[in-house]
Order: structure tokens, then C-alpha cells, then sequence
């Protein structure tokens, strides 16, 4: 590929347009390829400040920052790109794109095709390593030969680790968080649960749905069943124990139905589907000589850290790849569970200030 075009910003929104085709691992082909991507703060004469932060499944470029055009949600990991910061902008050139098959402005099931009509269940499968594959475009056209670091949480880890893997001379420092080298068959099991709620809502049409008749229900049921994983059992319980709301629901359900209504308002379900299975078939040693092998290749200077309560990516996830890496475990203590890695920004912000010194 080659010949990128730059789109007109939406927002804080930029875009890019690489031209196809672009083939993904497993078979299929998309001719172009859109990228939706911010930029806070300026890439340094020598290039060596730029850093590529990677977001989780429901997640998009929106880093920091309020609402508005084009981002649903305010940002996302606000305190780490801000002022004093350990991204602080005045210091870095800090990159985030919204992921190959994502639903925030990046082509993905619910862009439209050539033909005029939405992907649907046209669009190929796609694989981290794809992903990746588009963001080192990226990276060419914005003229960053190295990123000072890489940092990732969750699906986010997974590019990390993918680009400190596939691209070991383009990444100075990896951060990789409450992530995995190979998804586990918990993971697999919940994740393919979760899509199975979502091909049963009659809505679905085999992908192939209207916008305005998207499947909610089923991608609800999805959110309920993931942000349980999300969470650990001992925070709900303190919050919410069994007490039963004036509305006669249980204070747990009504919070998850909540939950539920905010991500079928802002995420398209065929994204969901897709990127679920590109992190179900996650395994960084696939066609490498195995995990360690893979992590093998890794030249970066690395930290690993977990959450200690984190039930969907549990501490030994992290301990596998930093043993390979041959670096302690960071563990950051936390009520929240996986979802300790978006909320206990000050802890990160410490360990990635650490990382950068
Ligand atoms: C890495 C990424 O990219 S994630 C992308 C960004 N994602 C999002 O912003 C939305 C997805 N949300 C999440 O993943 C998580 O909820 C987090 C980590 C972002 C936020 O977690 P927390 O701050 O702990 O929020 P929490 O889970 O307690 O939920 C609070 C919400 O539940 C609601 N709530 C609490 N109890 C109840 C109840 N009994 N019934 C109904 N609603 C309830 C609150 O009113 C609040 O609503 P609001 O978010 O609309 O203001
Ligand atoms: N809350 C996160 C969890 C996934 O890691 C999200 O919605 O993306």
C-alpha cells in the first residue's frame, strides 16, 4: 500500500484513508481502509517522543477529553494524557487510532462497502495482527519510525504486545496491562456466550441488519454478561449486595440493564462480534515457535502489570509474559476487578512515569 490521503477532521477526529486492498490474515479482502485517529501534543524534530496508547474493545481514539463529536463517552484514560501527566502533551506526541473493525469512524462492519450498502457480515475477519498491520500504516504516513512506547490495557495490551512482537525495532518501551499473551478458554468461553446473545436477538439477521433496527437486545445481554466479568464479585457485593430497589429489581440487575442501554446506544453490535473474535484468536505465538518464543523477539524495555482482583485477566496472564520478559510483575491493588485498569489512573500514571523516566 502506499498513497495515503488525509479525510477532513471530524471533531478531534482525523482520518486516513489507506488505499487497498487490504488483506487480512485469514482471507477476504477490503479495498480501502479508513483510520480514525487523534494527536495530542507534537512530534519532536528526531522523532523520538511519539507514543501509540492502544484502547480496549469498547474504547476508541478518544484518550482524553470531553465528549462531543464523534466520541459518545468523555475520554477514557484522561488523568495519564494531560498536563503533568505521565503523557503530559507538552512532552510527547501521543497517538490513538480507533481499531481495524471498530465502530468510531475506523472501517469496520457498520462502514459501508464500494457498493454503497453497510459491511454486514461481508466484512472479513480480522486478527490483532491485521490491527497492528493498519496502525504501522498509520505510523508511516504520521512519520514515526519508533514509538517511544507502546501502552495497552485489556484488547488494547494485545496490539501492544503484537507491536513489540511483529515490529520489535519500531518500540523503544511496552507497557502492557491486565492483558494476555493467548486468550485463555475463560475468555474464549464468555466472549463466544456474549456473541451467541447477540446472534440470537431475532434483530441480528446473520450481521446483516439496519442501524435503525440494530440488534440492542442481544448486544445488552452481551454488556451484562462482560461487564460482570469486568467488575470482581466482592466490589458488587458491597455495592449492591441483594437489596431490591423501590422498583422491585435487585440494585445489581437494574445497574448492568444501565449499563446494558449506554453501550447498545453507542456501539454497533457487528463491531462487537468482530473484535470479540479477533480477541478470542489472539495468541501471540500462533506461526512463532509458540508464547515464548514469540516474546522471545521483544528488544523493548518493559513493564507488565495486572489488577490483583481482575477476574477476566487474572495476575498469571501477566506473570507468563513478564517471566519471559524477564521483569518483576507490577500488581496494582484495586477493588474494581479488570476494570482497575481504566479506573486506577494514578497508579498507572505512576508505573508509566516509571517506565519513561
Ligand atoms: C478502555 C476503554 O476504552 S473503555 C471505553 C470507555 N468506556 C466507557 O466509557 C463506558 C464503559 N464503562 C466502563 O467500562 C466502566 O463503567 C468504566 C470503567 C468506564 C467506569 O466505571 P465506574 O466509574 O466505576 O462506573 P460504574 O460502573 O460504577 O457505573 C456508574 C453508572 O452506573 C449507574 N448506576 C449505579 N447504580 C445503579 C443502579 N442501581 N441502577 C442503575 N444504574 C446504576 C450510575 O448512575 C452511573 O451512570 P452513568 O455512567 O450513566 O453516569
Ligand atoms: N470497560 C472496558 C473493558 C474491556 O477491557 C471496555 O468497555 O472496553
Amino acid at each position: 500500500m502506499g498513497g495515503w490521503v488525509e479525510g477532513d477532521p471530524v471533531g478531534d477526529r482525523r482520518f486516513l484513508d489507506l488505499p487497498g486492498p487490504f488483506e487480512p490474515e485469514r482471507g477476504g479482502r477490503l479495498p480501502g481502509v479508513r483510520i480514525a485517529y487523534e494527536t495530542w501534543g507534537t512530534l519532536a524534530p528526531g522523532g523520538d517522543n511519539a507514543v501509540l496508547v492502544e484502547h480496549a474493545l469498547t474504547g476508541d481514539s478518544h484518550v482524553t477529553g470531553s465528549a462531543g463529536p464523534g466520541h459518545p463517552t468523555p475520554g477514557w484514560w484522561s488523568g495519564l494524557v494531560a498536563p503533568g501527566a505521565a503523557l503530559d502533551p507538552a512532552r510527547f506526541f501521543v497517538v490513538c487510532a480507533n481499531v481495524l473493525g471498530g465502530c468510531q469512524g475506523t472501517t469496520g462492519p457498520s462502514s459501508r462497502a464500494p457498493d454503497g450498502r453497510r459491511w454486514g457480515a461481508r466484512f472479513p475477519e480480522v486478527t490483532v495482527g491485521d490491527q497492528v498491520r493498519a496502525e504501522e500504516a498509520l505510523a508511516d504516513t504520521l512519520g514515526i519510525d519508533r514509538w517511544a512506547c507502546v501502552i495497552g490495557g485489556s484488547m488494547g495490551g494485545m496490539r501492544a504486545l503484537e507491536w513489540a512482537v511483529a515490529l520489535p525495532s519500531r518500540v523503544d518501551t511496552l507497557f502492557f496491562l491486565a492483558s494476555a499473551a493467548v486468550s485463555s478458554a475463560d475468555q474464549i468461553g464468555t466472549q463466544t456466550t456474549q456473541q451467541a446473545a447477540i446472534r440470537a436477538d431475532a434483530r441480528w439477521s446473520g450481521g446483516d441488519y439496519p442501524l435503525h433496527a440494530a440488534p440492542e437486545d442481544g448486544l445488552g445481554i452481551a454488556r451484562r454478561i462482560a461487564h460482570l466479568t469486568y467488575r470482581s464479585a466482592l466490589e458488587l457485593d458491597a455495592r449492591f449486595g441483594s437489596r431490591v430497589q423501590e422498583d422491585h429489581r435487585f440494585a445489581v440487575a437494574s445497574y448492568l440493564e444501565h449499563h446494558a442501554g449506554k453501550l447498545a446506544r453507542r456501539f454497533d453490535a457487528g463491531s462487537y462480534v468482530l473484535l470479540t473474535e479477533a480477541m478470542n484468536s489472539w495468541d501471540v505465538g500462533r506461526g512463532r515457535g509458540g508464547v515464548e518464543a514469540a516474546l522471545g523477539r521483544i528488544t523493548a524495555r518493559a513493564l507488565v502489570a495486572g489488577v490483583d482482583t481482575d477476574r477476566l485477566y487474572p495476575p498469571e496472564q501477566q506473570q507468563r509474559v513478564a517471566d519471559a520478559l524477564g521483569v518483576p510483575l507490577r500488581l496494582i491493588s484495586s477493588p474494581y476487578g479488570h476494570d482497575g485498569f481504566l479506573l486506577e489512573t494514578a497508579a498507572v500514571d505512576g508505573l508509566l512515569r516509571e517506565l519513561l523516566a
